[in-house]
């Protein structure tokens, strides 16, 4: 079906709930004509039953009345069901949708990153489901009470009239009031919840270094400025509710009055005079709960249009054609690329060609935009100039869903997720015991994985739980290995590795190796380096040379160690070799083969 392409999924599944909404529309419409009848009821027993003092009208209209008060519980019942079912058909209908559009945008806006999406489309949710919403659907029912009372007496309704339009002024001077307020107040409390997050996933560091007051105080003042528009918005809603409620009571009482003077007058009954009273109360009542309930309102609002705005910018992925399974190839055509949502480059024009299952060590001081390579060479970063194909096809052609199992990656802050060992290593997908064993004795981690309390079923929670530094890392790794990809980016893997992780790393390259595994390596570390076919030496964001370590050593006079450690001798020997290096070996032969 075509889809018009300002149109954002959560705005199509409220279209799709339109029917729902309409049928509890209905209901209210049924609601609000039983709403009439306590009214006429009581009118009926004054005016009626006493004055006749027949006892079995009396019965007859009370069973009609507990009929119809049993048929509106019953409507009422079912109105507010179908108003929670709709609210969780909503949530499911956009939760994963919207899960993936805020992952999208955390990626893409790293200093973005927030959980505050879910915590909308709870708020919407519960507009939807709550009381709140009933004012909505009651208030279209207005006329009929005020036709009612025009035909109790002309001076009824006008004065139910004027007491409205009272009351539907003061609730647009509280929405004009407290709208900005409130808009700001909801920003604000967003940016504290993060900072807290934010400050709560680094507790170790901040408790160890006494930093807890100074980065308390952030987020006090922040929480500050969101309490003190939140009280004002709160001062004038409070002041306009109350105004509103006192009014209405007034309006009730004085319409009592009126009423009696009719009934002096001897042009309505003392009936209709209460009848006419309890019926003004309910059709203001729909404008009184409104006012009531606004914070709410401007909180769904405010939830809605974040939540569109984040869905229109962050579109769902086109569904693409499978490509067929890529063998690990990669060119970098002069691409250039920057941290996203930053207009600075860190990588310029980086050039080259590695064949199916070469190994590449990525070496440069810091930060000479190696961690970035790794991110373009995964296509996590956008290339801004030039192109990054894995096996010919661009790297944006895939869908990330289908290159993901083909690409492995260890990045330099290792990350677990809450989940058991073999989940982690499984990525979360289907855990096939084969595969796991299989990437965990790749990664050399297997046995230590058995010493763990449950083994491969020891539940990590925070991020890696009891697990050291190095153990992380290896399970990291073996996660990278999971299911044999054939491109892996391994980013500072020996950082926090003791000499029995780096013989087992080194085993886990030779293992790769041997399976035409492509490899890219980032390692300051010699022995790793000795390893690989070629060195890619980046400085400031560019080749600075791209050579065979012994082609290095030859040309430099220095072992691999001193291109691993960038130190600024090493450095300037590089650069004076890097046309002849880099003409002769930044591609790889044109067979693209690796290399023996
Ligand atoms: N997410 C980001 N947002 C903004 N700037 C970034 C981001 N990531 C990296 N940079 C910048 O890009 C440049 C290169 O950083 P990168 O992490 O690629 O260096 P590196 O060579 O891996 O360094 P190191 O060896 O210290 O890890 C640095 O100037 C860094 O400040």
């Amino acid at each position: 079906m075509a889809r018009r392409s300002e149109e954002t999924d959560l705005q199509i599944a409220l279209k799709a709930c339109r029917g729902a909404f309409l049928s509890a529309a209905f209901f209210s419409m049924f609601i609000n004509l039983l709403m009439l009848v306590p009214p006429l009821y009581m009118l009926q027993v004054y005016d009626r039953v006493i004055t006749s003092r027949s006892q079995e009208t009396l019965l007859m209209l009370t069973l009609v009345v507990l009929f119809l008060f049993i048929v509106m519980g019953g409507l009422e019942f079912i109105r507010s069901r179908i108003l929670v079912r709709v609210g969780n058909r909503l949530d499911m209908q956009v939760n994963q949708r919207l899960y993936s559009a805020m992952f999208k945008k955390s990626v893409a806006m790293p200093g973005k990153a927030s959980a505050q999406p879910l915590n909308d489309l709870s708020s919407l949710r519960q507009f939807l489901t709550g009381n709140g919403l009933f004012a909505f659907f009651d208030a279209p029912w207005i006329p009929v009470y005020l036709g009612v009372l025009f035909l109790f007496h002309p001076w009824f309704g006008y004065f139910a009239l004027a007491a409205g339009v009272v009351l539907f002024l003061l609730a647009l001077l509280n929405e004009k009031s407290t709208k900005d307020l409130l808009a700001e107040a909801n920003s604000e409390h967003v940016q504290s919840q993060d900072l807290a997050n934010s400050n709560l996933r680094n507790a170790e560091v901040l408790h160890a270094m006494g930093m807890l007051p100074g980065i308390m105080g952030r987020w006090a003042a922040k929480h500050h400025e969101y309490l003190v528009h939140q009280s004002h918005a709160s001062d004038r809603a409070g002041t306009l509710t109350n105004l509103s409620k006192t009014l209405r009571l007034l309006f009730q009482s004085m319409i009592l009055g009126l009423g009696a003077y009719l009934v002096l007058e001897g042009s309505l009954t003392p009936g209709m005079m209460i009848a006419g009273s309890i019926i003004m109360g309910r059709a203001l009542a729909p404008i009184d709960q409104m006012i009531g309930g606004w914070k709410g309102f401007v909180g769904a609002r405010t939830a809605h249009g974040r939540l569109n705005d984040l869905l229109s910018l962050v579109p769902a992925e086109p569904q693409r054609m499978p490509l067929p399974a890529p063998s690990g190839r990669l060119a970098l055509e002069s691409v250039s690329a920057a941290p996203p949502g930053e207009r600075f480059v860190t990588l310029r024009g980086i050039d080259m060609t590695i064949g199916k299952g070469e190994h590449i060590g990525i070496v440069g001081p810091s930060a000479a935009g190696k961690s970035s390579l790794a991110r373009v060479i995964l296509g996590i970063w956008p290339a801004q100039v030039g192109h990054v194909r894995l096996d010919g096809a661009e790297i944006g052609q895939w869908s990330r869903e289908a290159l993901g199992p083909y690409l492995g990656y260890l990045p330099q802050d290792i990350e677990l997720f809450d989940g058991t060992i073999s989940e982690n290593i499984a990525r979360f997908g289907e855990v096939d015991p084969e595969k796991v064993v299989r990437a965990a004795r790749k990664a050399g981690v297997h046995e230590m994985i058995l010493r763990q309390p449950n083994g491969y079923d020891t539940y990590l929670s925070g991020g890696g739980g009891a697990l050291s530094c190095g153990q992380r890392q290896r399970i990291g790794l073996a996660r990278a290995l999971y299911g044999d990809p054939v491109l892996i980016v391994l980013d500072e893997p020996n950082a926090n590795l003791d000499d029995a992780g780096e013989h087992a790393l080194a085993e886990c390259m030779q293992r790769l190796k041997d399976d035409g595994t492509t490899v890219f390596v980032i390692s300051h570390r010699p022995a790793i380096l000795k390893r690989v076919d070629r060195i890619l030496v980046l400085k400031e964001g560019q080749i600075s040379l791209f050579a065979s370590p012994e082609e290095i050593a030859a040309q430099t006079g220095h072992p691999v160690r001193g291109i691993a450690s960038a130190n600024p001798a090493a450095g300037q020997k590089l650069a004076s070799i890097r046309p002849r290096a880099r003409g002769k070996t930044a591609t790889a032969p044109a067979s693209e083969e690796p290399k023996p």
